[in-house]
């Protein structure tokens, strides 16, 4: 696999981020915070990671959530995925929310999401007045039916 530079600055206490298993598509970012933070149902969080990167140009880093919290906590990213901008400098926040119908905590340093380094395709736009004809045409949404 072809290995691509990302620079890093951790301004946290916790391990930099790094691929748990030979072949894993994300490494785990942990929260970067001083006391454990608790989520009431349907509140969100924006939480610090401490960390700063620099991606090359044509590049973006994903934030997903983790399924393990998903499934055992409800906890998810509300906006996932996230987008960090190759021309960010700014800190890597996460944005949680319990999706579960009880409080769960987030502690200091644990792993809260996962961050997936991906190409970045730009494009230009061609204004036009007609697009070309396909089998589909403006059917979507559900529009080939189900089974
Ligand atoms: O989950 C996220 C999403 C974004 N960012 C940072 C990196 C990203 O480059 C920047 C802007 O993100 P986005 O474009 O999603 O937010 P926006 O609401 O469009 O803000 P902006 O106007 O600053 O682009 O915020 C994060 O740290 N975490
Ligand atoms: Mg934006």
């Amino acid at each position: 696999m072809a290995e691509l530079i990302v620079k890093i600055i951790n301004r946290s206490a916790n391990p930099l981020p790094s691929y748990a298993t030979a072949d894993a598509a994300g490494m785990d970012l942990r929260a970067h915070l001083e006391t454990a933070l608790t989520l009431q149902p349907l509140e969100r969080s924006l939480v610090p990671t401490g960390l700063f990167i620099e991606l090359p140009s044509g590049y973006e880093a994903q934030l997903r959530p983790r399924s393990g919290l998903a499934i055992k906590q409800g906890i998810t990213l509300l906006n996932t995925p996230g987008t960090i901008d190759a021309d960010y400098r700014g800190e890597i926040k996460v944005i949680i929310i319990n999706l579960s119908n009880e409080p769960q905590t987030i502690a200091p340093g644990d792993r809260i999401a996962q961050m997936v380094i991906a190409p970045v395709t730009q494009a230009s736009l061609e204004p036009v007045e007609i697009l070309t004809t396909t089998e589909r045409g403006h059917g979507g949404f559900g529009h080939t039916g189900k089974s």
